[in-house]
């Protein structure tokens, strides 16, 4: 590993994050990582960790594909702008959003409001190659899902750049390294994390 490599990580292991004092919301794309660097981070954090898509699922009892197509998906967003009201209200932690969620003016200003919003930015190629395999998104089941996947993302990133903080997934970093690069733009919010 070269030295500039190394870098961030010796920065960050210098220092202890303290009090968390906003939730840190994750927002992206399906296949950022928002769930899997969420998760991770509230561990690293020990601090609760929520998945709107997850608390969705859960509350009706069904996948998100069967919701999509049982109830479809005005009523899906209906229940995704509730779901993170609630949780936003609940204690601190970490809230990792659906890939939609950030798109809505009102998710915006809650999320805001309430808490620190990061945008996981990665390239076309990098989230292609990981929602591929899975069949769990409902909106990439179409004829052609990377066609699909494009024009979400190109529709989609002058929103997610609304964000407070961008963190950027090139596809080579590991999710604890990409834990590291949020907690370094954390550095620049003390109103959001406490440092030791
Ligand atoms: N930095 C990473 N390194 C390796 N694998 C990753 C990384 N980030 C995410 N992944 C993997 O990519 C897949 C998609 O990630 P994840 O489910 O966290 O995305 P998401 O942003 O929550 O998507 P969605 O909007 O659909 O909920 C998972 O299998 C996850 O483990
Ligand atoms: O990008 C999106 O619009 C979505 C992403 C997933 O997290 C789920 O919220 C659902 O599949 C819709
Ligand atoms: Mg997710």
């Amino acid at each position: 590993m070269s030295e500039n490599e190394q870098k961030p990580r010796s920065e960050i292991a210098d220092l202890v994050p303290g009090q968390l004092k906003k939730t840190i919301v994750m927002v992206g794309m399906m296949g950022a990582g928002k769930t899997a660097v969420g998760r991770a981070l509230a561990a690293r954090l020990n601090v609760p960790f929520l998945d709107s898509d997850h608390e969705i699922e859960s509350a009706a009892n069904l996948t998100i594909p069967e919701i999509f197509a049982r109830d479809g998906e005005p009523f899906f967003r209906q229940k995704e702008r509730q779901v993170i009201n609630r949780l936003l209200e609940k204690e601190r932690g970490v809230l990792s959003t659906g890939g939609g969620a950030f798109l809505s003016e009102e998710n915006r200003r809650i999320i805001t409001s309430g808490g620190v919003s990061v945008w996981l930015q990665a390239d076309l190629q990098v989230l292609w190659n990981r929602v591929k395999h899975r069949d769990t998104r409902p909106l990439l089941r179409t004829e052609n899902p990377y066609a699909t996947l494009r024009s979400l993302y190109d529709a989609r990133v002058p929103l997610y750049a609304l964000a407070d903080l961008q963190v950027v997934s090139d596809g080579r970093a590991s999710i604890e390294t990409m834990v590291d690069r949020v907690l370094q733009s954390l550095r620049a919010r003390p109103d959001v994390l406490e440092w030791k």
